[in-house]
């Protein structure tokens, strides 16, 4: 069977600096993934890789099988909201609109009727129509989030990556945020970095931990020595509880003390 993205002994390095060395990850299509681990530990590396975004020092990606050139167009990406300037003086549907057009950006080429119905039905579906027109700067944090996330669909991939999709927004709007990608999950593979605990216990089905090396990739439970291998300190100090409460999954709390 091909897994969705598998990367076999990837390394990367910027100049002397090792920011992943010997990554195995076979990621099975429909899955749920999280990626967690300290901040630097490399995890919007290893999405970029699987983007083809940056050269492997050594390794091998695949995505359903192929290679990445024949399966660019198969993956969404949510970059880090931080990323993106929201003084940019465009709307809303020009972001999805922009989406349709990348990889194509060549003279003469002007958006396709196709484009605009493939646009409007992301921002229908997302219930961002209604701001179609609003300058991105004008938007709250979870709704430019969102507006994030229908421009990653606008390509209808298979494959979505979003990096840190709740970092920048309230509570209500991260659990919507979480809830429309599970929605999504019912036909595309999802694989989110995130620091968010409460996120990994209740929507997530497997879990990555990443600090260079790969710690742990398999169910969401778990144990103290993995954590503490993978953040370098006791686990309450990232997870602000009990390890094994945070991480139960939901209804299904246990009590440590
Ligand atoms: N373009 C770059 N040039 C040089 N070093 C880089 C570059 N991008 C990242 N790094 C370094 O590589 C390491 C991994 O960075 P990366 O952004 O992948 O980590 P991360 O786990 O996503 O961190 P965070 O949780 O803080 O976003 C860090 O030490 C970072 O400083």
């Amino acid at each position: 069977m091909d897994y969705a993205v598998e990367l076999n002994n990837v390394s990367v390095k910027y100049g002397s600096l090792a920011a992943l060395t010997n990554i195995d990850l076979k990621v099975s299509e429909g899955s749920f993934l999280g990626i967690i681990g300290p901040n630097g530990g490399g995890k919007t590396t290893l999405l970029k890789v699987v983007l083809g975004l940056i050269e492997t020092e050594k390794g091998e990606v695949k995505i359903f099988g192929n290679s990445l050139a024949q399966a660019a167009d198969k993956i969404g990406y949510v970059p880090q909201i931080s990323n993106f300037d929201r003084n940019f003086p465009i709307s809303v549907l020009d972001v999805v609109l922009m989406a349709r057009l990348e990889g194509k950006l060549k003279f003469f080429h002007s958006y396709q009727k196709k484009d605009l119905k493939q646009a409007e039905s992301v921002l229908k579906e997302l219930n961002l129509f209604e701001l179609k027109d609003r300058q991105i700067g004008k938007l709250s944090g979870g709704q430019l989030q969102r507006v994030l996330i229908a421009r990653a669909l606008a390509v209808e991939p298979e494959i979505l990556l979003l990096d840190e999709p709740t970092a920048n927004v309230d509570a209500s709007s991260t659990a919507e945020i979480y809830k429309l990608l599970k929605k999504l999950n019912q036909n595309k593979t999802i694989i989110v970095v995130t620091h968010d605990m409460a996120a990994v216990s209740s929507y997530f089905d497997t879990l990555a931990c990443l600090n260079q090396k790969l710690y742990h990739h398999g169910d969401k439970h778990l144990d103290q020595e993995t954590t503490e291998q993978v953040f370098g300190c006791p686990v309450d100090l990232i997870a602000h509880g009990h390890p094994h409460h945070v991480f139960a999954p939901h209804g299904e709390e246990v009590n440590n003390d």
